[in-house]
């Protein structure tokens, strides 16, 4: 097996840089469905202008490279252990080669390890099988939509849906029901894998399993099949769309799978993924390690047309374009709406969950007054004469900041924050109150505001490791929405509002 950290190398890469063609496709087709100049249709053409980036510069569809999750199946008699240290080595292999961001961290001390080896990651899973050859599969699924991940234990009463009892019927509203509470924060459109039974721990791993689905595939199970459509038609009435701006596409597959449980119990559990769907395989020679052939990537290669006329920026000559640059003034902010696109020029400072902790209690290692803060943990690389290069660059999802956001705002007078996914109600209050914006960015679109960011001008707090440091980035023509501004209006909160009332309809009996 000689080869086998190669392949296996090639298999990281491809993976990272590179969607699968049943998702590519499940895109084009949410983007056709969509009205042309609409925020979503543009908001779908960043997204497929960054999966041709990707492509193209071999560099990572988005910046959170996810949990490396491996499943492999071996003939008898395959040496495990060696197989698992190849992996290892070809983990390292493409963290040094800014193919993966270093995300493995030490839950306590929130270390990073670096490599993204550590205790519990990368996950690899083997199973022997009669064949004789290797079928190894790769998953790597972001933080954002594990984290809208859910499990219901049935019977269970469902926001907007009423009473779900133990059969098809309640399985049904679980499932509209997670496609809701996920609004745009993993990424919308989003993918579902579908576990009904097993204990909560199995039950979550075969919702991961039917990720592994094509997406065109037909369930074998004639009622599961006629439940997936079903959800499939419905999760994109809810009027959610790509990032959670409104719009036709809200859910973009969704495969359901069963497994035996206890009397007592009943459990529904949903994995959530967001569009950057990056899962692929490979069927490897058993001696050599060497690969055979690529799974999910029969017939033609979905490709997109990239426009460069039509993607969010774009959005900015139709309606107001404001160009900002820091340091912003408070008159600025308020002359901001909900629904205009800004372009920034000039300096953003990257801030996340352990650089929000930090500031409550200190002071911050730059003046930020009238600055902007990025939710972003990039994929960073330096060179060899020191200096550092951005990889990777999307946003991370901003709720996270909600218990810190208003005030650190107040406390360092910062003008603006950019992430994804939106803020609540305590973030809302201090942006009327202080004078500040929220700005959402398209979440996953890691190669597009990359290229965005001219220079990489200081880095600071570094012991909180490379996703979670401050890097100091100078950009232009970053273009983001403003999606909660200083009047107190939020589009986050309009379209969860709408798209519960949508959910509502659902609630009478569908499956008996
Ligand atoms: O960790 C990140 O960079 C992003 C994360 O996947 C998220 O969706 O919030
Ligand atoms: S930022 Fe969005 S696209 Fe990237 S991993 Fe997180 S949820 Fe997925």
């Amino acid at each position: 097996m000689e080869n086998l950290r190669e392949s296996m190398y090639k298999l990281i890469v491809e993976t990272s840089t590179n969607l699968p063609y049943d998702v590519r496709e499940a895109i084009k087709q949410a983007k056709e469905k969509e009205n042309e100049g609409t925020r979503a249709a543009l908001s779908l053409t960043t997204i497929t202008d960054n999966i041709e980036m990707a492509d193209t510069n071999v560099s990572p569809i988005c910046q959170d490279t996810g949990m490396l999750t491996f499943e492999i199946k071996v003939p008898v008699n395959l040496n495990q252990i060696k197989m698992k240290k190849d992996i290892y080595e070809a983990v390292k292999m493409a963290t040094k080669d800014g193919k993966l961001r270093p995300n493995s961290v030490d839950s306590l001390t929130g270390e990073n390890s670096g490599d993204n080896i550590g205790p519990g990651t990368p996950i690899i899973h083997f199973e022997q099988w009669e064949n004789d050859y290797i079928d190894a599969r790769l998953i790597m699924k972001g933080g954002g939509c594990e984290n809208k991940n859910i499990q219901y234990s049935l019977p269970a009463e469902i926001e907007g849906l009423g009473r779900a009892g133990r059969d098809l019927d309640g399985i049904r509203k679980c499932i509209l029901h997670s496609v809701y509470q996920a609004q745009g924060q993993g990424c919308s459109a989003g993918f579902l894998g579908v576990g009904i039974g097993g204990d909560r721990i199995s039950s979550y791993q075969l919702a991961k399993d039917q990720l592994f689905r094509d997406n065109n595939d037909l369930n074998g199970n004639e009622k599961l099949a006629e439940l997936e459509e079903y959800i499939m038609e419905k999760a994109n009435t809810l009027g959610i769309g790509t990032m959670g701006f409104g719009g036709e596409a809200t859910l973009l597959g969704c495969k359901i799978g069963t497994a035996n449980r206890l009397p007592a119990s009943f459990f529904v559990s949903v994995a959530y993924n967001c569009w950057a769907f990056r899962r692929l395989g490979v069927e490897l020679h058993a001696e050599s390690g060497d690969i055979q052939s690529w799974l999910y990537q029969d017939g033609e290669k979905v490709t997109f047309e990239t426009d460069d006329t039509a993607d969010v920026s774009s959005e900015a000559k139709q309606t107001r374009e404001v160009v900002l640059e820091a340091p912003i003034t408070e008159e600025q902010i308020r002359e901001l709406n909900v629904g205009d696109v800004v372009i920034i020029n000039g300096m953003m400072h990257t801030g996340r969950d352990a650089i929000h902790h930090h500031l409550m209690e200190n002071d911050a290692p730059i003046d930020l007054k009238g600055q902007i803060i990025y939710h972003c943990g990039p994929v960073m690389l330096k060179d060899d004469a020191g200096d550092w290069h951005v990889k990777a660059a999307g946003p991370t999802t901003s709720i996270r900041e909600e218990p810190y956001q208003g005030e650190i705002m107040k406390k360092f007078g910062i003008r603006a924050v950019i992430g994804k996914g939106g803020m609540g109600p305590k973030t809302l209050k201090a942006l009327e109150e202080h004078g500040g914006v929220y700005l959402n960015a398209i979440g996953g679109a890691a190669q597009y505001y990359a290229d965005c960011i001219k220079s990489v001008e200081g880095v600071d707090l570094m012991n909180f490791g490379i996703p979670e440091a401050m890097w100091h980035l100078k950009v232009e023509g970053f273009a983001a929405i403003v999606t909660m501004d200083s009047h107190g209006n939020s589009l986050h909160e309009d379209v969860a509002k709408t798209s519960l009332e949508r959910l509502s309809q659902y609630k009478e009996k569908v499956f008996v």
